[in-house]
């Protein structure tokens, strides 16, 4: 595969700083620039924690032109991921998109714009494998369970919820099972959010703890039998596979993928 050029928006954070580690160590990627919100004019190595030497830049449009990237990987924040993916598909950049809490109208416009770019672009909820197999079984047992709620639980600094990941496997459940209102026909909230978000009759809890990084389980309910599906990330290196493949096949494809069940076999 030719070398890809890659620019990263969100450097400095968890996620971003991993992915700027598997940028330098990938053979065929390069990284040539990333996006900040400060530092502006500094190089990412001036930074402490950084090697990689390459501009900061805080204008995502002179970063575009200076750089001349193939690939933004964007692991920012909801509101200004959806800046970034923009303006990366206007300037013939390919996105591939971590950042949650998208909604779908923001997806609907994303696709709109990719389509008529006719460029590839990536929006992964999640990016761990394990995570993508999770959803992919979740799918599976839907089939056969229609009865299910989801308990996604995150670190305590997480800024959306419910989290992408819950909600894509909410999607992806919904797209196989008939919809149902669970639970008893009366129930009742005394406390309002007790039954969680509903996404189409799937009911979607939210944890937010220090010490946790990224979990989610799947529990299905059936006559006298439950089934779980339960994933963990421990650290973000467990998304990094992901990155590296979403960043291969989006120089590869001429549409918007929106996770990355989409891409592996
Ligand atoms: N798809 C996946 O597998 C995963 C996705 N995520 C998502 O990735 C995103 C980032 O998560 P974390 O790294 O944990 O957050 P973080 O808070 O550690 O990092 C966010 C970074 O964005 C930067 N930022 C904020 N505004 C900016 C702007 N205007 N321009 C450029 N950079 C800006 C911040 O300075 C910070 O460095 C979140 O949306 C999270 O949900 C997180 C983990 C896995
Ligand atoms: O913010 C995080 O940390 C994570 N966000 C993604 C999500 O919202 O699903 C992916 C993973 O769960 C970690």
């Amino acid at each position: 595969m030719s070398e890809v050029k890659i620019v990263i928006a969100g450097a400095r954070g968890r996620m971003g700083s991993e992915a700027v580690k598997l940028v330098e160590e990938t053979e065929h990627f390069q990284l040539v620039g990333v996006i900040d919100h400060k530092n502006e004019g500094m190089r990412l190595n001036e930074l402490e924690g950084f090697t990689a030497d390459v501009p900061i830049y805080t204008d995502i449009d002179k970063c575009f032109f200076e750089t001349n990237p193939d690939v933004l990987i964007d692991l920012t924040t909801p509101e200004i991921g959806k800046v970034h993916t923009k303006k990366a598909l206007q300037n013939g950049v390919r996105p591939v998109v971590g950042t949650t809490g998208f909604s779908e109208k923001d997806l609907n416009e994303l696709q709109q714009l990719t389509e008529e770019k006719g460029i590839g672009a990536i929006i992964a909820p999640n990016f761990a494998i394990g995570a993508i197999l999770m959803m992919k079984f979740s799918q599976i047992a839907a089939k056969y369970f229609q009865d299910v709620e989801i308990i996604e639980q995150h670190h305590d600094q997480k800024l959306d919820a419910p989290s992408g990941t819950g909600i894509k496997t909410a999607e992806m459940i919904s797209a196989v099972r008939e919809e149902k209102q669970q639970g008893h026909p009366d129930e009742k909230e005394i406390i309002e959010g007790a039954r969680g978000a509903n996404l189409n009759g799937i009911r979607l809890h939210s944890v937010r703890l220090p010490g946790l990084i990224a979990h989610q389980e799947v529990l299905f309910g059936g006559d006298g039998q439950t089934l779980k599906i339960r994933h963990d990330s421990y650290n973000r290196a467990s998304f990094m596979s992901g990155v590296k493949l979403a960043v291969e096949n989006v120089m590869k494809i001429d549409l918007l993928v929106y996770g990355l069940e989409n891409i592996i076999e």
